[in-house]
């Protein structure tokens, strides 16, 4: 159940489990089938590890019913606090491993991205140790002399969860965390891309003394393991990270199977906008860390910036030399060295669709495109340069579809009323920037934009005690600060006759 991996940039080799996570143990899938890892720094397999089928995850969503009904739902929460403060402890403890893995596997920089997913991780946890037992309370309603209502916010029970490749242990942790706290039992499963740190992070949870049952990590493809989670009759919520065609195909599973409630975080074309009166290198800076960081593997990527006419050179100029000097593939595209910040994207399937689209762009669109570093015909790995085309006419391919690489659309916009129009013109609404100093159209901006979140003078800025969640086509649901754990609480209302 274990393979020893060697990571020789860091001077590492540890044990990986490769098992099915069930009931505090590594099992092998009842078929044997197994999922080969493959880095995407170097195209080569970096391990295998055991792919859930149906009746694995029917085994982990029996576990996890069990541990509920007899041990987790008996718990208090400050046991259940109690236990998170230890995973902070045993996260810091092993956080430069964690991110290696997250390196290794997702192809992330190691020092400018995954230590930072790992600072985040801790926080999150952090933040549902110290909600347990004080966010989601009840309420006591007087109703007249005779009678009143309490309500009470009380656990879903087994909650299903499916996670992305792009922050595998974040994304996780925005899910698992919260959930716990709240009082539920979890089946996680992880990106067939990315499952190497959330089974080493299982052993944590063991090791902080979490009841076996309680959290089951089952790995595997998204159309078997994922639609089974989805599927089950004794999952009483699900909550999914990724696509937005995945997202409708876990809602579809929800409604048909036993109407468990969902949380969706999915796809988005977020906007950035730019005005004239911007303090224009703080808009640099932010819209080239808002579509390069994670090479643009981000759904809340600005891949849409819009810039006011007056300051379109200017800016293109100063975003050109800015991102020329800030985001790099490193002297050898090694994602562990200090110098990379940017890695490869994440597989070799998502590498050709992202330069469909930049071929597009050219060829079919003839749209004017920069790009940014050299690359050498026989690199290795699925490294693809910063990209970014000018003068993109709204209803370009690349302005409505999310392209989920490092490839930005930079266009003009005349005055507010059409900055708006353009930023509102998409399915999605899960993301959006502003960039002014007159607080009369961040203030306008704010109240008219239709997403999730907004950021004035800033971009990519998440926060884990903000809610964060999508408008339209980016989703239902919020996760992070109390919402994170409010969305894994349902209320019962309780009504007192006080005559009898
Ligand atoms: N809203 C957000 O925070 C994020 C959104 N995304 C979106 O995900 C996309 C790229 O990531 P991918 O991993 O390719 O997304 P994806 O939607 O294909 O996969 C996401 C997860 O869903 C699982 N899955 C796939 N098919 C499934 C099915 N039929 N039933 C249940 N689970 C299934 C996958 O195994 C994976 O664990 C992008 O379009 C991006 O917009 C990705 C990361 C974060
Ligand atoms: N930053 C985590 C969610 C996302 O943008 O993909």
């Amino acid at each position: 159940m274990f393979t020893s991996i060697n990571i020789p940039q860091l001077g590492i080799r540890y044990e990986q489990p490769v098992g099915l996570f069930i009931n505090n143990k590594f099992v092998k899938s009842k078929n044997g089938s197994q999922i080969d890892t493959i880095n995407p720094s170097t195209g080569e397999k970096t391990a295998s590890f055991y792919a859930a089928g149906a009746a694995d995850v029917d085994d982990a969503v029996k576990a996890a019913k069990h541990a509920y009904d007899e041990v987790w739902s008996k718990t208090s929460p400050s046991e259940r606090s109690d236990l998170l403060w230890k995973l902070v402890e045993l996260i810091e403890r092993d956080k430069k491993l964690l991110a290696a893995l997250e390196t290794l596997d997702s192809g992330k920089p190691y020092h400018s991205n995954a230590l930072g997913d790992l600072e985040q991780i801790i926080s999150v946890t952090k933040y549902y140790a110290g909600a347990a037992g004080k966010i989601g309370l009840g309420k006591q309603i007087p109703i007249s002399q005779d009678k009143y209502a309490v309500t009470f916010q009380v656990p879903y029970g087994v909650v299903g969860q499916v996670v992305p490749w792009n922050y595998p242990l974040a994304m996780a942790s925005w899910k698992m965390q919260g959930c716990l706290a709240a009082g539920n039992t979890i089946v996680i499963k992880p990106a067939e891309n990315t499952s190497l740190s959330l089974l080493y992070f299982a052993q944590l949870l063991v090791e902080a003394g979490f009841p076996p049952g309680v959290v089951n990590v089952v790995p595997g493809h998204g159309g078997e393991a994922g639609t089974a989670l989805a599927s089950h009759p004794n999952v009483d919520k699900v909550a999914f990270t990724g696509s937005t065609n995945v997202g409708k195909l876990v809602m579809e599973c929800a409604g048909k199977s036993n109407l468990k409630p969902v949380t969706l975080e999915c796809g988005g074309k977020s906007p950035a906008v730019v005005f004239e009166d911007a303090k224009i290198e703080n808009a640099v800076e932010w819209c080239a860390m808002g579509i390069f960081y994670n090479s643009g593997q981000n759904c809340t990527a600005n891949s849409r910036i819009y810039v006011q006419e007056s300051i379109y050179e200017k800016f293109l100029e100063a975003f050109k030399s800015h991102a020329t000097k800030t985001w790099k593939f490193g002297a050898k595209r090694d994602p562990f060295d200090e110098d990379c910040t940017v890695g490869p994207v994440i597989s070799e399937s998502q590498y050709k669709r992202i330069k469909g689209y930049i071929e597009h762009g050219v060829k079919e669109e003839g749209l004017q495109v920069e790009t940014i570093h050299e690359l050498p015909p026989d690199s290795k790995g699925y490294f693809i340069q910063p990209t970014f085309f000018t003068n993109v006419p709204q209803n370009s391919k690349l302005n409505r579809e999310e392209i989920f690489g490092p490839v930005a659309v930079i266009s003009t916009f005349k005055d507010e009323d059409e900055a708006i129009k353009l930023a509102n013109d998409t399915d999605y609404g899960l993301a959006s920037a502003v960039f002014t100093q007159d607080i009369g159209i961040a203030t306008r901006f704010v109240r008219d934009i239709k997403a999730g979140t907004v950021w004035v003078n800033s971009s990519n800025d998440e926060d884990i005690s903000v809610p964060f969640g999508g408008f339209k086509m980016s989703g239902i649901g919020r996760e992070l600060g109390e919402a994170g754990m409010e969305t894994y609480l349902q209320t019962k209302s309780a009504h007192f006759n006080i005559t009898v």
